[in-house]
């Protein structure tokens, strides 16, 4: 292409912004479109006069204007409607609006309210978002992922084959669109990846969802879903198409099933700059978390005892983050994976298990002789044996943590950590004011979703929106070229660093009440540290592309700053250059 076109690239500190579109088209395009913002000498040159009423809004007011309308709505179903269609209409409006709402408003657009759209993705569809890519026509790759872009106009894309949405299974196409769509949507607003310069990827390889296959409205594949060969061919030709025409896109996986997630990651991480969320994000947050805890109780990780209930593609991943982490402590691999232990759908994953098992949990696997005597597959008993200093469940098991459960945690422990990971909110393995009950408020407690204070106790949302658009910015910034461990753990002590808990004094009595985990009020800025701090990792493991970067965290952070896109408009002026980008 010339390279007279317009590209988006950082340019915050530009004034203007060149427009190629006019009327409709303008008016019609998320990415431009002002609405009532338009100012009169924007609605002369854009052929815009006809098309709108004379009163040129603020952005402040448009923001007043939409909060209302958003509050009229009682159901957290219809203010996730409202809030799709302001961001298929005015991404500006829609992301200065979310930004001034974040704790009221990530709820909607992200988990939980995300999983109820989700699930009703067919019957209240009104306008696609994203690139779907079909498993009949593998061919026709590289041309669907073109509409949105060449090369120099893609930063970030996030791609899911919707297996194992949340915690509520296969969701087909609608799933795969729309997780995607909202992990993008916390790009832009917590990591300012521009708007334009990010996709959403839908992988359609069928369903196993019977709901999903007998609706007639369903608006993907209704053939079971496609595995083996097939499926890994498809993959296959994606990673190749973007590595050949996308070389410097980071790519992110999300809810792809157990039987998938970790095969892709090994095989395309070091072919492609990529991460999965699920493992490596959900991973990173909970380390930084359990650290936190940890260091306020005065107990460090490698004398703690890790016990993960539903070892899947969360459990496994946090696992191994853990086991990393506990490698950094000078710990022998051996020792570190004998400090966690996992339960699974047969019980405590033990050597006697391995046809039951994959390999990664196979990974954490003990020694039969040292349950002897105990029922394996009861966690309760598995607790009384193991004694350990934290639980966390990624199990999808609502209520699987009772009142018995918790209670033998506290009994072993005068300061439990307990993590009920699970989303949406109605798979949380127990509810922190139950699990604060049990344990004479003296339980460290983080949830996957979020929950409202107990009291005066402040409930952390241990879930991967802090950890993933770090990490994914981070990687932009660099145009790297693999996302490694070290750049994770990069993350990890970041987001440690960045726990309410360490700004108080030792022995502070109020530790249980400031939360784990810095608030959603703050996820912005805790993003751009997290991302300077993978980016300056990155660079020193020489995985960088960008010459002449800064190597100094606060440099670096002032520079991931400036290159955040900022929800704010900027005056246009007329362009005729050509342009490939998504609008
Ligand atoms: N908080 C976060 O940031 C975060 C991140 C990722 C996933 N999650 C949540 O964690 C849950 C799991 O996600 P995933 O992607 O790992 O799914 P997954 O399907 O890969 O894993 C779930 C695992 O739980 C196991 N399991 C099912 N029933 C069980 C039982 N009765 N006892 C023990 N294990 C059992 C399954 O066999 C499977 O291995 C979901 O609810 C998801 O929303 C939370
Ligand atoms: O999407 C979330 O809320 C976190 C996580 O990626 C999940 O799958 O549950
Ligand atoms: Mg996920």
């Amino acid at each position: 292409m010339s390279s007279n076109k317009i590209i988006f690239k950082h340019e915050e500190d530009k004034d203007t912004i060149e427009c190629p579109l006019s009327k409709f088209e303008l008016i019609n395009s998320s990415i431009f479109n002002k609405g009532s913002a338009f100012t009169s000498e924007e609605k002369e040159l854009f052929n815009l006069k006809g098309l709108l009423p004379s009163k040129t809004n603020t952005l402040e007011e448009q923001i007043e204007r939409s909060y209302k309308q958003y509050s009229d709505l009682t159901h957290p179903l219809r203010k996730n409607d409202f809030m799709t269609s302001l961001r298929q209409q005015n991404k500006t409006l829609y992301y200065a609006l979310v930004a001034k709402n974040l704790t009221e408003m990530i709820p909607i657009v992200y988990t939980p309210t995300e999983g109820d759209a989700i699930i009703n993705y067919s019957n209240r569809f009104r306008r696609p978002e994203g690139c779907f890519l079909d498993i009949t026509c593998p061919e026709e790759i590289k041309d669907r992922l073109q509409c949105f872009g060449l090369k120099e106009d893609l930063d970030y894309i996030v791609v899911s084959d919707g297996e194992a949405i949340l915690g509520i299974g296969c969701q087909g196409v609608g799933g795969a669109s729309r997780i995607s769509l909202a992990k993008l949507g916390l790009m832009t607003l917590c990591a300012g990846i521009h708007p334009a310069r990010g996709l959403a990827v839908a992988l359609d390889v069928g369903t196993n969802n019977k709901d999903l296959a007998t609706d007639p409205l369903y608006m993907g594949n209704k053939f079971s879903r496609i595995s083996g060969d097939k499926y890994f061919e498809f993959l296959d030709k994606f990673m190749m198409v973007l590595k050949e025409h996308y070389p410097n896109v980071i790519v992110h996986f999300e809810d792809f099933g157990v039987p998938n997630a970790q095969i892709l990651l090994d095989k395309y991480r070091d072919v492609i700059p990529c991460f999965n969320d699920d493992i490596q994000g959900t991973g990173a947050v909970v380390t930084a978390s359990l650290m936190a805890a940890l260091k306020y109780t005065n107990r460090t990780l490698p004398d703690s005892k890790i016990l993960v209930y539903g070892a899947g593609t969360a459990g496994c991943g946090i696992a191994q983050q853990i086991v990393n982490h506990l490698r950094s402590f000078g710990l022998s691999e051996e020792e570190a994976y004998s400090k966690i232990y996992c339960i699974d759908r047969f019980g405590l994953i033990v050597e006697s298990l391995k046809s039951k098992s994959n390999p990664t949990q196979m990974k954490y696997a003990k020694k039969d002789k040292d349950f002897e005597g105990v029922d394996t597959t009861s966690l309760e008993q598995v607790i009384s044996h193991i004694k350990p200093t934290c639980l966390i469940g990624c199990s999808t098991q609502a209520g699987a943590f009772t009142e018995d459960i918790i209670k033998t945690m506290h009994k072993y422990n005068e300061d439990p950590i307990i993590f009920p990971l699970s989303n949406p909110t109605k798979k949380s393995e127990a509810v922190p004011a139950d699990i604060l009950k049990w344990t004479n408020n003296k339980a460290l407690v983080a949830t996957g979703s979020p929950f409202a204070d107990v009291g005066e106790f402040k409930i952390a949302q241990n879930n991967n929106c802090f950890s993933f658009p770090g990490i994914g910015m981070g990687a932009v910034t660099i145009k790297a070229t693999k996302i490694s461990d070290g750049m994770i753990s990069a993350c990890v002590n970041a987001l440690a660093n960045l726990s309410p808990l360490n700004q108080l004094k030792e022995n502070d009595p109020r530790g249980h009440s400031v939360g784990l985990l810095p608030s959603v009020e703050e996820i912005i800025s805790c993003s751009s540290e997290i991302a300077a701090a993978v980016a300056i990792e990155g660079i020193k493991e020489g995985l960088s592309t960008v010459e002449g970067l800064p190597t100094d965290f606060s440099e670096m952070k002032k520079l991931v700053e400036k290159n955040m896109w900022k929800p704010a408009y900027k005056k246009y002026v007329k362009s005729d250059k050509p342009y490939t980008f998504q609008i």
